[in-house]
């Protein structure tokens, strides 16, 4: 069954309907340029919100390591999903990492490949790679779909989430495509800004379910 992350949630009311709306996983945004940041203790109360089962996941753009390990630590994240060119130096994160990657074309995945051959040399292969669209000047929630048939049989080596552009209507052809392990979603159910529509992500998760399985991790 693919795995579903909710990101860009910013309130507990957020994150409470996100959960009872069957996402896996949601994403507190520390990426002080994004409408959807959050503070950490912002992050904190969103945390508190979640029920046991469902994880959160901090996105980190250029925050050095020591950093995000510390906010990690602090809100008790299950993952760190981090836009850094370079597999990390000194040490391997104490988290599900998920380094991210905004592509455009096959050169764009040929990178992604040789990050995961990299950090896998070094003992430090990510737990999984998000794939986004590539937009000049951003970084994320664009709200532009990723070259789904490019990544269609993508196969870095871990398993892939799918990004970008995703919504309640387009994302099982999304994964009929692509067959990613996950797929994550920011815009695609909001009503404004940083503040989610309960239907928007009942239908995203209802239709992401319905769609083909992915392969087995
Ligand atoms: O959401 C943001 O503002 C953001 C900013 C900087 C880096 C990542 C960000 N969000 C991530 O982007 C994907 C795709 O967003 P969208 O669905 O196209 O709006 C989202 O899932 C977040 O992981």
């Amino acid at each position: 069954m693919v795995r579903i992350k909710i990101c860009g949630v910013t309130s507990s009311e957020d994150a409470r309907r996100a959960a009872d709306a069957g996402a896996d996983a949601i994403g507190l945004n520390f990426y002080n340029k994004s409408s959807r940041c959050v503070t950490p203790q912002q992050a904190a109360a969103v945390v508190r919100a979640l029920p046991a089962f469902t994880v959160a996941v901090g996105v980190f753009v250029g925050t050095p390591l020591r950093q995000v390990c510390a906010v990690a630590y602090q809100l008790g994240l299950r993952g760190v999903q981090t836009y850094d060119d370079q597999p990390p130096g000194e040490d391997t994160f104490p988290f599900a990492h998920v380094p991210s990657f905004r592509v455009k074309d096959a050169t764009g995945l040929e990178h992604v490949r040789r990050f995961v051959d990299a950090a896998t040399a070094l003992g430090r292969a990510p737990t999984a790679v998000l794939i986004d669209s590539y937009v000049e000047g951003q970084m994320g929630g664009t709200g532009h779909r990723a070259p789904w048939e490019l990544l269609r049989g993508f196969d870095p080596g871990v398993p892939v989430v799918l990004a970008g552009g995703l919504t309640p209507e387009n994302v099982a052809e999304a994964i009929a495509t692509v067959r990613p392990w996950a797929v994550d979603v920011a815009s695609g159910v909001e009503r404004a800004p940083g503040v989610k529509d309960p239907e928007r992500m009942l239908r995203f998760v209802q239709n992401a379910r319905s769609a083909p399985a992915p392969p087995a991790t």
